[in-house]
Formats: structure tokens, sequence, C-alpha cells
């Protein structure tokens, strides 16, 4: 019975002009299929977060003023855990210390598209650097509030007691 199978499956192969070992390791090691377009998307979403990190890094290699806020992030926290913040205050710390950074990142990115449009002297070149300079500005002037409304009060409890 076996060996009438393997003559068949034999006579099956030679017919058709391929070996049927050749057949077997065809469809075995079968060629890579492209990529879903599924998995394109994924990759590309991917690419798009590491361009961003990286856009992130090279900003606060050239802005010293980034540094400067990369400072000021760590004291808040840092400040904030040692307080005890409650949830709704670290909240309200998160979206000062974004909007901070989203503002200072647009205005590096501003700063930079100006220099590269227009390295000459242009009075429309400059109302664009000093508008994203107010952006920053009045982010900062918001952090500071913030600041001291949520840090304020019950840093002042905690000092107290060892005047
Ligand atoms: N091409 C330009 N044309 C006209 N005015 C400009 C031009 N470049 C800069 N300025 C003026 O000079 C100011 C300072 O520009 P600069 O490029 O030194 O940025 P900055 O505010 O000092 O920021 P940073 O310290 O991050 O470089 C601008 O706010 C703008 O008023």
């Amino acid at each position: 019975m076996v060996r009438a199978a393997t003559r068949c499956i034999s006579a099956f192969c030679a017919r058709s002009g391929t070996s049927c070992v050749s057949r077997y390791f065809a469809s075995t090691t079968a060629v890579a299929k492209p990529p879903s377009r599924h998995r394109a998307r994924w990759r590309h979403e991917v690419a798009s977060f590491g361009y961003a990190l990286q856009g992130i890094g090279e900003a606060l290699k050239s802005e010293p003023h980034l540094r400067f806020h990369a400072l000021a992030t760590a004291a808040a926290v840092a400040l904030g855990a040692w307080l005890q913040l409650p949830r709704y205050d670290w909240a309200l710390v998160a979206l000062a210390i974004g909007a901070v950074w989203t503002a200072e990142l647009m205005n590096t990115a501003v700063e930079s598209i100006v220099d590269l449009v227009s390295p000459d002297f242009h009075a429309l070149a400059g109302r664009a650097k000093d508008v994203a300079a107010g952006a920053v500005l009045l982010a900062s002037l918001a952090a500071v509030v913030v600041g001291l409304l949520v840090f304020g009060p019950p840093l002042w409890a905690k000092l107290l007691p060892l005047l």
C-alpha cells in the first residue's frame, strides 16, 4: 500500500517536471512575503517616534534654554515627590511642564526655519522669531503661576515648623 502510494507520488512529480524533493523544499522555504500594509504602517509609526526623540535630543544639545528646562523639570518632579503632591496637582504640574517644553521646541524649530530661509535681516523673519519667543515666555509665566499655587502651600506647611 505504502509502496503504491510512493510510486503514485513519484509518477505525479515526474509528470509535472519537478522532483518531489525540490517541490517539498519550495513549499517549506517559501519566498518571504512582502510586509503587510499593517506591518509597514507600524514600522513607519515606530520610525516617526524615533525621529521625534532624535529631534528632542538635537534641540537639547544645541539649546541652553532647553537644558535649563530639563533641570527645572527634574527639580519640580523631585520637589513634588518630596511634598507628596495629590494626583490632580501632578496633572497640573505635568501640563505646565509639557507646555513649556512644547513652546521651547516649537521656538527652536521656528528659529531653525527662519535661519534657513532668511539668513539676512528681514522684518518678517524677526517677527517670526519674536512671536515664537513670546510663546515660550507665556508658557513659562503660566508654569511659574502653577508652580507657586501647587508647590507654595505644602512647601510652606513643611518649612513653617523649621522656622
Ligand atoms: N533674520 C533675521 N531678521 C530679522 N531679525 C532677526 C533675524 N534673526 C534674528 N533676528 C532678531 O534677533 C532676535 C534674536 O535672534 P536669535 O536668532 O539670536 O534668537 P534668540 O532669541 O537669541 O534665541 P537663541 O538664544 O535660542 O538662539 C530675534 O528675536 C529677532 O528679533
